[in-house]
């Protein structure tokens, strides 16, 4: 294969500049030198690139880039996680220290908010920015890396318009006047104001396409898994209708799975795309138990015959999403006294099998569910496990710009924990909820999971997520959970703030944890890394600098090599 360090649109290679301190030699040569005389843990970028010049000579001329952040301006450099991308895009390949494993072949992708200003105008929250997505190409022990911002229309218009134009998570566009709130609160209802900024996860279909998502419907974007460009929205064909859906469907080779809130007659539609297909096909509905609105479904489970429904008290508000000013918990309210619920739908017949209440929960991530059976292989109950705050909603709080960029050392991140529901079929009206081990094995902080993906929906012993390293204002530890033994293994570098771990599996692998785990490190002094661990022993086995911040990212996929 070519290694190119060109962009590949011609259009764009001549809006940007790639100094040649950017452009990392790719002799395999760099591979042995790194090994042999730094080690895999020394610390990283030792006269490889120029970093602050550098990042000036590559931002490009967008109108977004034009004005630094003000914190910036200011001679206050922020950890690179909470740092706006300072440049639309960049590709070129990076020295890699340690060894990638020869059969690591393919493309991992990592989408999240990696822009949170627009002109010298800072935004709130984490959730707010706009759409960064990160590639990390490997093959032949080689990496090509790069990134390129989303051309989501909110985006394009807030670069054109120098303002936000669309309603994003926290942030909402000035009206100039009353007769413009009114025409924005009907645009509202139609969905025109609402974002299609795809900034939360990534994903590939079946049929090879590349998808981009967020929690609205018309923040379904397609892009290019080489050159990350946005091709296009992903529309889709069916009469369905609504706003939202969940921001994790489930997706295998053979289907995309997903979950519409419907706040109108409270409750949630659970339906069925198959390859190669836009239209979904409803499998059943779910009325919610509690509340006057559906719970916040952010991502939810399966096994292999059922659809985990989850009913969280933290629940959409619709005098909420009417508000031009952010209130505490945002888009969603707490109803403690409506109580949690827990229900199960066959994915064959769209019936509902288990319904039952649970202890109050937060959570935004599931991890896998899985069904328990007897020894006549009868199914006794759903095991579903998921990323639990405590029945705290305080970090969402926690997750506002301000108080990530403001760590002074105290240890303020709200405990979380690997949250356990079984939802017994045996006509029981309640489930149990508990810590599947003991939280202090990952300090207490529980966040960003994945899993080998061919045990979606199956018993399973590995997880992978972040964890924490107390004292911290976030998670920063790469943890691998061992469900059997009830431990962890932690990964921990001063400073630094991983996003979440990715594994991939070695081909040919009879072990679940045969493979990699994948992460993008940010640094707090402007710096960045790809990050490989060994799924078994959790050693770093290959780190790659990049030659400026990458900032935090969320959620990522596998494009394997043809
Ligand atoms: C990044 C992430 O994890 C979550 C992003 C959530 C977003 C963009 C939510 C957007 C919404 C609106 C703009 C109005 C309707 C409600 C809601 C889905 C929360
Ligand atoms: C990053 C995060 C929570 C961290 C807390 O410990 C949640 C992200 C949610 C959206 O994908
Ligand atoms: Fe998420």
């Amino acid at each position: 294969m070519a290694f190119s360090v060109l962009p590949s649109s011609p259009s764009i290679r001549s809006s940007i500049s790639y100094p040649r301190s950017m452009v990392v030699s790719n002799k395999m040569s760099d591979n042995k030198i790194n090994n042999v005389g730094e080690g895999f843990l020394s610390p990283p970028n030792k006269g490889i690139y120029k970093s602050q010049r550098s990042l000036q000579d590559l931002t490009v001329a967008s109108v977004a880039s034009r004005l630094p952040p003000p914190s910036v301006a200011e001679g206050h450099w922020h950890h690179s996680a909470w740092t706006s991308i300072r440049q639309e895009r960049w590709e070129g390949e990076l020295v890699v220290q340690g060894e990638i494993p020869l059969w690591l072949k393919g493309t991992y992708l990592r989408n999240g908010p990696g822009m949170w200003h627009i002109g010298d105008y800072n935004f709130r929250h984490l959730f707010d920015g706009y759409a960064t997505l990160v590639k990390l190409h490997f093959e032949d022990g080689r990496l090509i890396a790069g990134h390129r911002q989303l051309e989501s229309q909110a985006y394009q218009a807030a670069k054109k318009n120098q303002k936000i134009c669309y309603r994003e998570f926290s942030e909402v566009p000035k009206a100039e006047n009353f007769l413009a709130y009114v025409g924005e609160l009907a645009s509202l209802f139609s969905g025109a104001s609402l974002t299609d900024n795809a900034n939360t996860g990534v994903v590939r279909l079946g049929d090879g396409r590349v998808v981009c998502l967020t929690e609205t419907q018309k923040g379904s974007i397609v892009i290019d898994p080489e050159t990350l460009e946005t091709k296009g929205k992903f529309s889709y064909s069916d009469s369905l209708g609504g706003l939202i859906h969940s921001a994790h469907p489930i997706v295998t080779e053979e289907e995309f799975l997903t979950l519409l809130p419907d706040l109108v007659k409270p409750g949630y539609v659970v339906a069925r795309m198959e390859k190669g297909s836009n239209e979904r096909k409803v499998i059943g509905r779910v009325n919610c138990r509690g509340g006057p609105a559906p719970g916040w479904v952010h991502s939810f489970p399966v096994t292999q015959n059922y659809v985990v429904v989850p009913e969280m008290p933290l629940r959409y508000s619709a005098q909420n999403l009417l508000k031009a000013e952010p209130t505490p918990l945002y888009k969603f309210r707490w109803y403690p006294h409506n109580n949690a619920y827990m229900h199960v739908m066959c994915k064959a017949t769209g019936k509902i099998v288990a319904s039952v209440e649970v202890p109050l929960f937060v959570q935004f991530h599931f991890i896998n569910a899985y069904e328990e059976k007897d020894e006549d292989g009868r199914v006794t109950a759903i095991i579903a496990d998921c990323c639990e705050h405590n029945a705290n909603t305080d970090i969402l709080e926690k997750l506002r710009l301000n108080n990530l960029r403001s760590y002074n050392g105290e240890d303020v991140l709200p405990d979380a924990r690997v949250g356990r529901f079984r939802i017994p079929f045996d006509g029981s009206p309640y489930g149990t909820l508990e810590a599947a081990l003991d939280p202090n094995e990952h300090g207490r902080g529980m966040d960003m999971c994945t899993i080998n993906p061919n045990y979606l929906g199956k018993k399973y012993r590995y997880a992978y997520a972040c964890g924490a390293h107390r004292p911290c204002n976030f998670p920063n530890t790469i943890t691998k959970i061992d469900f059997e033994l009830k431990k962890a293994k932690n990964w921990y570098e001063e400073g630094t703030v991983p996003s979440e771990p990715f594994f991939v599996a070695r081909p040919g692998a009879i072990e679940e944890d045969d493979g990699v785990v994948i992460s993008v490190v940010s640094e707090k002094n402007g710096g960045a890394y790809a990050l490989v661990l060994d799924g078994s022993t959790f050693q770093e086995i290959a780190r790659a600098k990049f030659p400026y911040a990458i900032p935090y990212g969320l959620h990522g996929c596998w494009v394997p090599k043809n």
